[in-house]
């Protein structure tokens, strides 16, 4: 089997990674599977891109092997698009998934526009080669307070589009074909194939 290294160290994202891609063959790993010490990564972009061009670069320039790196957030309308690349450290430094959410829920208090959506920046680095880039949406709304238990993140207050259920509530296979995620991997697929075989 194919082997690919995504540089998170978010098991949510994990597992949504390799749910996807086992799909295409290739096994995933994460920083958390691997047992040397890697290089730490600020966070320091201001744009998804840039953020994730730095953790896939830094850990592919260590291990001189391709990888890949997932830069996401959720994008709030009536909150001026913020958190957006903050969105991990929304109430503080220390990305409490609970706290972020509430912060979240507590700041759209009696607002009426609940227009969010997800994004997601995949950068695949490959060692002497241009880093390639590829964005996956998804629109929904931010619920009225927290639902569901499944995934991660902000998931129990985002309604996708289409839907009544957050996704949280959701299935994770039914997250995993629409989500912000699932979009950007289907468009890095090709790239990704190309440099594994
Ligand atoms: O499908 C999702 N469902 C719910 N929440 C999500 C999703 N996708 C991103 N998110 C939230 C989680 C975190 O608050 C932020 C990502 O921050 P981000 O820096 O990219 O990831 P992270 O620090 O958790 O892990 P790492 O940098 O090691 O990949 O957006
Ligand atoms: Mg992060």
């Amino acid at each position: 089997m194919k082997k690919l290294i995504v540089a998170t160290k978010n098991q949510g994202k994990v597992n949504e990674f390799r749910d996807m891609f086992s799909k295409y063959g290739i096994e995933t790993y994460s920083l958390n599977d691997l047992d040397t010490p890697m290089p730490d990564v600020e966070e320091t972009g201001t744009t998804f891109e840039e953020n994730a061009q730095l953790k896939a670069e830094t850990i592919a320039d260590f291990l001189q092997v391709p990888v890949l790196a997932d830069d996401s957030g959720l994008e709030v309308d009536a909150l001026n698009k913020r958190p957006g690349v903050f969105s991990a450290r929304f109430a503080g430094e220390e990305k409490d998934d609970q706290r972020n959410l509430e912060k979240v829920l507590d700041e759209l208090n009696g607002i009426e526009n609940r227009e969010a959506r997800f994004v997601c920046a995949l950068a695949l680095a490959i060692p002497g080669k241009e880093t390639i880039f590829e964005r996956g949406t998804c629109e929904g709304r931010i619920a009225t307070k927290s639902f569901g238990e499944s995934g991660f993140g902000y998931d129990p207050i985002f309604i996708p589009k289409g839907y009544e259920e957050t996704f949280a509530q959701l299935p994770s296979e039914e997250k995993n074909q629409m989500s912000h995620r699932s979009r950007a991997i289907q468009q890095m697929e090709t790239s990704i194939q190309d440099i594994l075989t």
